[in-house]
């Protein structure tokens, strides 16, 4: 049996303006830094320990996972990042107000660019100053390759090939693996290992500093996910992340 933890960075300022974020660089509230210390105390707690640890190269999810192995007492730990494990690109959605989006567009328009399976964000232009495309991160990414927009299914076609050449042959090695990634890359992975259908993926939300456990069997089928906090937190708040693209009354 193999387990890995994985980890959605804790709040960040555009989780709490309610903005769409995407590949925008944007940093922790002090509730975030918080959220990601408790994340590590529980972790502490429950006797998870760690022999390496992938994340993106956004800040929201590299400081989360730093303050995690400060509570763990193993910043000395492996960390390897990739702009793979990214949050998906909402594209020209980036920055706009999520309320605000659903007022305009409708909430069913929202709910598809949030959650649905295939239905991208439209496009951020050539010129755009939020297509990043000189930023030293990307410098491995192609131009042409660098997402204007993603849909759910473009992020697995970039985060799955990571996952089953990077991270998988560490597993089978006999890792401890903790992933700290964001909610839309981390619902890319849920839906992989779980094989969530298309449809049913729309109903799935991650929130934010709350470590889920997936034990794994030999082929790395799920036997069991769980996250670590008790049932009625974490229902509360997925309804939280989910009522964010609801238009304000
Ligand atoms: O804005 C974003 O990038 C994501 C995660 O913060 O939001 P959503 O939950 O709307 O997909």
């Amino acid at each position: 049996m193999y387990k890995i933890v994985l980890l959605r960075h804790g709040e960040s300022t555009w989780n709490k303006e309610n903005r769409f974020t995407g590949w925008a660089d944007v940093d922790l509230t002090g509730k975030g830094v918080e959220e990601a210390r408790e994340a590590g105390r529980l972790l502490r707690r429950e006797g998870q320990v760690f022999d390496l640890a992938f994340t993106s190269v956004l800040k929201r999810a590299s400081k989360t996972l730093n303050i995690v192995l400060e509570e763990l007492d193993a910043l000395w730990l492996p960390v390897e990042h990739s702009w793979r494990l990214n949050e998906r690109s909402y594209g020209a959605l980036q920055g706009l107000d999520k309320a605000e989006t659903a007022a305009k567009f409708g909430e069913a328009q929202v709910l598809a660019w949030r959650r649905s399976y295939d239905v991208p964000p439209p496009a951020l232009a050539e010129g755009d100053e939020r297509l990043t495309l000189n930023d030293p991160r990307y410098a491995s990414l192609p131009r042409a390759q660098f997402p204007r927009t993603e849909s759910l299914k473009d992020t697995m076609a970039r985060f799955v090939p990571y996952w089953e050449t990077v991270i998988v042959p560490q597993i089978l090695a006999g890792r401890r693996i903790l992933i700290v990634a964001h909610g839309n890359s981390l619902r890319a992975l849920v839906k992989y290992l779980d094989g969530i259908p298309d449809e049913e993926v729309v109903g799935l939300d991650i929130p934010t500093g709350q470590p889920l456990v997936y034990e794994l069997d030999a082929s790395l089928r799920p036997i069991k996910r769980y996250y670590l906090a008790d049932e009625g937190t974490i229902r509360a708040a997925q309804a939280a992340v989910a009522g964010q693209g609801r238009a304000k009354v």
